[in-house]
């Protein structure tokens, strides 16, 4: 074997700027959705009873992008001082199957899926977004505002979480035009952007308190049991999803609510399917292997590993 390169997580994070993810997750996207180059299963998952968790094994091949790739990833809710989520990639090579590098996974998790929701957000947002609630305070709620501040400028951030202090934490980070709230309603009152990013079971984000024509990207509830947000909200809005068939077999928030799926968010950027800006839209987000292999493959690019 030709010598693995270990990339630390400091490194991804110097490298992965959202100015070279966010067109290459957006590109990814409408590569996945001709189902032509990208070979990718839905992720497989053995679940952890004891810590209510799972890991998550996701593999992809790319013809387009030359991308023989595989993330592990797993979830410990219950974690306390350490985060929830942690995750190895392995990048081969596309030819010959040799494993070319290990990267920390941690970074480009947080960093891919706020770029997939910039992405999203770009093709269904009603116009110029001023207001941004965030339900949720952890790791995805810190690269959603990065990734989203990349694209938009927002004039005032809302942050709700279930323990009031996260949000005070996080609305502290932040700074300037942040407030944390102590209720659901208060933080996304007229907001534009919605994104849930908790790791809630049931539902957090209901219909009532949503502005009409406001667009969410809904991002956590992974398992086909669990949502985040409330089944008349997700029946009444337009859904897309990453993948379609992930999110028939993951996304509770579709599954249990029985909401319609409209269009994979790759349709949309290929321009066979409507963005409909003017209604409400939820991009139902799971997660997808070929947005780590892209993002995997803009770090060993650049560290000139090939
Ligand atoms: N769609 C994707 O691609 C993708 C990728 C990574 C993570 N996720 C999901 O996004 C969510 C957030 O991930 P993270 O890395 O920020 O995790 P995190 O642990 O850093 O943050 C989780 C947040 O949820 C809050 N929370 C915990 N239990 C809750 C409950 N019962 N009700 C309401 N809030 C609760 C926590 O206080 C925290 O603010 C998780 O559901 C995770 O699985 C999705
Ligand atoms: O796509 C991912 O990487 C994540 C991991 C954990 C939960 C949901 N999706």
């Amino acid at each position: 074997m030709d010598t693995l390169v270990i990339v630390s997580s400091e490194k991804v994070t110097d490298i992965l700027d959202y100015t070279i993810l966010i067109p290459a997750i957006e590109k990814s996207l409408a590569e996945f959705s001709k189902r032509t180059g990208v070979i990718q299963p839905v992720r497989n998952v053995v679940l952890i009873p004891e810590s209510e968790g799972f890991l998550g094994c996701m593999p992809v091949y790319s013809r387009e992008d030359d991308i023989l790739a595989a993330k592990i990833v797993s979830f410990f809710p219950q974690n306390k001082d350490v985060s929830t989520h942690h995750a190895v990639m392995l990048i081969f090579c596309a030819h010959t199957g040799i494993p070319k590098a290990l990267l920390d996974g941690d970074v480009i998790t947080a960093k891919r899926t706020a770029a997939t929701s910039a992405v999203a957000t770009k093709y269904l947002v009603n116009g110029k977004p001023d207001v941004l609630a965030l339900l949720g305070s952890g790791v995805q709620a810190r690269s959603h505002v990065a990734a989203l501040s990349e694209l938009f400028t927002f004039k005032e951030i809302r942050i709700w979480n279930h323990r009031f202090d996260g949000a005070v934490k996080l609305a502290e980070e932040i700074g300037l035009n942040c407030a944390s709230c102590r209720d659901v309603s208060e933080a996304v009152k007229n907001a534009d952007v919605i994104v849930t990013v908790t790791s809630a079971k049931n539902p957090v984000l209901r219909l009532d308190w949503v502005k009409p024509g406001a667009h969410i990207n809904a991002v956590g509830a992974c398992r086909p049991d669990w949502s985040e947000i409330d089944a008349d909200l997700m029946r009444s809005a337009v859904v897309y999803v990453d993948s379609r068939e992930g999110a028939l077999k993951e996304s509770g928030d579709i599954i249990l609510s029985q909401a319609e799926i409209y269009a994979e968010i790759g349709d949309v950027i290929l321009g066979t399917r409507e963005a409909m800006r003017e209604k409400t839209t939820v991009f139902k987000s799971l997660g997808m292997a070929i947005e780590d292999g892209v993002a995997a493959k803009l770090v060993i690019k650049k560290l000139g590993i090939e």
